[in-house]
């Protein structure tokens, strides 16, 4: 059985999560109706005003919770909710992406574990330190977020537990698209799995955003892909094809963890 996914391709408000808010249920009451899931980009409630996180980090991610949950009801889908600044403590604060059953359940809840650097995470952020794997639909799926994708061994980790789709969720500058692209398809190929990956667009005061979501098949086909402009990206995901790609070229089977380190 085939998943519909639609990817909100989207601009992000500079640290105005009410305006977020308003514009992300704009884009729900678009969506197709057959629609099974819903993907959402990085960020999508603050975008990286992180030197204003003291005012507007979610607390406990109560308010992004609730309001995607709602929408996850209402709407009748499944949501991969971006992530969110989510305040722990007083000092602590996460970016975190969360999944959202059709039931308007939190499922699932992953914090980026690679901070990059390049735009000052480790300055506001703390890191998380556990895995993104969650089941949607009887599909084991992982969500990952945005600088994560540079680190393969993090990825083949999670793909070890026969993982079939990999959710990225982004804020990547356009400068480097030609990388993000690259390397999700890479992703795809060598865990032989779907990568269905959301970016935004637009610019905030220090980066221009560029877009660029793609979906992209375990045989490393592209099924959909945006350009750089507002939309929302729709493509069918077949998990059952993944089983066919790997039992054709077994690579989970070939692998030689024994000999993977330098004595
Ligand atoms: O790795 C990159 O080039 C972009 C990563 C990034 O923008 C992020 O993790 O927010």
């Amino acid at each position: 059985m085939g998943l519909k996914v639609a990817l909100c391709q989207i601009d992000i408000a500079f640290g105005d999560p009410k305006a977020n808010f308003k514009k992300v249920e704009a884009f729900f009451q678009q969506i197709e109706k057959d629609v099974d899931i819903v993907v959402l980009p990085e960020l999508w409630t603050t975008g990286y005003d992180l030197t204003r996180l003291d005012e507007i980090a979610d607390q406990d991610g109560q308010a992004s919770f609730a309001y995607i949950s709602q929408l996850a009801k209402k709407y009748q889908v499944h949501v991969v909710a971006g992530s969110i600044a989510k305040r722990l403590s007083d000092t602590d604060v996460t970016n975190t992406l969360f999944v959202v059953n059709r039931e308007g359940k939190v499922v699932k809840e992953y914090s980026k574990a690679h901070l990059f650097r390049l735009m000052d995470e480790e300055k506001h952020l703390i890191e998380g330190n556990d895995n993104g794997l969650f089941e949607l639909e009887n599909t084991l799926s992982a969500g990952v977020i945005c600088y994560d994708i540079r680190f393969p061994e993090w990825i083949r980790t999670q793909m070890l537990a026969d993982t079939k789709v990999l959710y990225v969720v982004a804020e990547w500058p356009k400068p480097r698209i030609d990388h993000w692209r690259a390397l999700l398809i890479s992703r795809a190929i060598e865990n032989q799995c779907y990568v269905v990956a959301c970016n935004r667009v637009g610019a905030d005061p220090n980066n221009e955003f560029g877009g660029h979501s793609i979906i992209v098949g375990p045989w490393g086909e592209i099924i959909a892909e945006a350009n750089d402009e507002e939309t929302i990206l729709y493509g069918e995901i077949e998990p059952d094809k993944v089983d066919e790609v790997r039992s054709t070229i077994p690579i989970f089977t070939d692998r030689r963890p024994d000999i993977y380190k330098l004595s």
